[in-house]
């Protein structure tokens, strides 16, 4: 009935009252501000939100805030922009965490804290590939909507680390990918100026030279593989990842032979079991000429490839997606990204589309 006040007490408790709201903007075609003028903050206002708007000035620019400033008195942090400018707020709140625990250096035997603040995204990106896995869609009303309602998911974060010091790198959400898509990424910087088409052009290029690099890929495979379940706002898998102790466990026992140098884990090859829980994992290597080598932690839905590149991937399960394309010919490789397009006849539905 009305008012209960379990709802009440719920409801209340999740829904922001104050917010700090970044705006980049060169995002996309460069629509953030008219977006952010027309739509997020008069909502935001008509729902008795306070909002500290930032207009993003330079690169980093939120990074560094996020890192110097006092931040005791917002709810939530949010962005009006693509992947770009969410993923400086991840790095904001979680490197801010370590600060605000007093934690000096940064090395892959160190833990990882989860920030204690959600963050919000707007799309207006070029791409928007991380609230398109969230949401299902790119819609800017969508997005305020969840934001507003208090709408959380959780998310896997990779930290990303030097393999020979152990040290941090930086943090990524969706993709991180050696080959076509890490050259399209870096070649498409300086084509800033020609909007989401750059990746377009980028692509072509790329495609044309395709380079096949001789690399090595050392990974542990999880066991059983994948079932085609479509990931969602309220992903049973998600809510309890099976392989995360695996996960944690694995990164554990690569640890100190990184940090001593006593072995290079690119050479390393062995089969430890987990006595905590009996599972067993193993590590698999495998040395050739590829295209494209990508880790995915989420599917990567994008209007490119609306299902995703890896439709199946899940957005907070513990675990990455491992996409190898063997370096052949650009006929095999436009084959791989023709396929990336399509719906696969043998995928179920998406809850949200039900
Ligand atoms: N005022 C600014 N001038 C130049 N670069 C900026 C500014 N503000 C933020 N940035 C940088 O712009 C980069 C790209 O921004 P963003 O991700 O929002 O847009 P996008 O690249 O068009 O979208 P997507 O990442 O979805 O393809 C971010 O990495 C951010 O660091």
């Amino acid at each position: 009935h009305r008012p209960c006040p379990v709802c009440f007490h719920f409801c209340h408790f999740r829904r922001l009252k104050s917010l700090l709201l970044f705006i980049n903007p060169t995002s996309g075609g460069g629509g953030s501000d008219a977006l952010a003028k027309s739509l997020v903050l008069p909502w935001l206002t008509a729902c008795g939100i306070r909002v500290v708007t930032i207009r993003t000035e330079r690169r980093y620019h939120a990074r560094d805030f996020l890192l110097r400033e006092c931040l005791a008195k917002f709810d939530c942090v949010a962005c009006v922009g693509g992947d770009g400018i969410l993923l400086e707020l991840v790095h904001g709140l979680l490197l801010r965490r370590r600060l605000d625990l007093g934690i000096d250096g940064h090395s892959k035997l160190d833990a990882e804290h989860p920030a204690d603040m959600p963050i919000g995204v707007i799309p207006s990106g070029s791409t928007d590939a991380i609230v398109h896995s969230v949401n299902n869609n790119t819609d800017a009303t969508t997005a305020l909507v969840h934001i507003l309602l208090g709408n959380r998911v959780a998310m896997d974060v990779t930290s990303v680390y030097d393999l020979h010091t152990g040290e941090f790198i930086a943090y990524n959400l969706g993709l991180l990918s050696y080959g076509y898509f890490g050259d399209i990424c870096k070649g498409s910087e300086s084509m800033r100026w020609l909007g989401p088409m750059r990746y377009d052009l980028m692509g072509a290029l790329t495609l044309m030279r395709l380079p096949r690099h001789l690399l090595e890929v050392t990974l542990i495979e999880t066991e059983p593989v994948r079932q085609p379940l479509t990931c969602h706002r309220r992903c049973q898998l998600c809510a309890n990842p099976p392989s995360a102790d695996i996960a944690r466990q694995a990164v554990r026992d690569l640890g100190p032979a990184v940090s001593g140098h006593q072995v290079d884990p690119i050479r390393r090859q062995p089969v430890a079991s987990l006595p905590s829980n009996g599972n067993a994992y193993a590590w698999r290597q495998s040395r050739r000429r590829y295209a494209s080598v990508s880790s995915f932690t989420m599917p990567c839905r994008s209007a490119k490839s609306p299902h995703g590149a890896v439709p199946f991937a899940h957005l907070a399960d513990g675990l990455t997606d491992l996409v190898t394309v063997p370096g052949r010919d650009r006929l095999h490789f436009l084959h791989y990204l023709t396929r990336l397009t399509c719906r696969p006849a043998w995928m179920p539905k998406l809850i949200d589309e039900q």
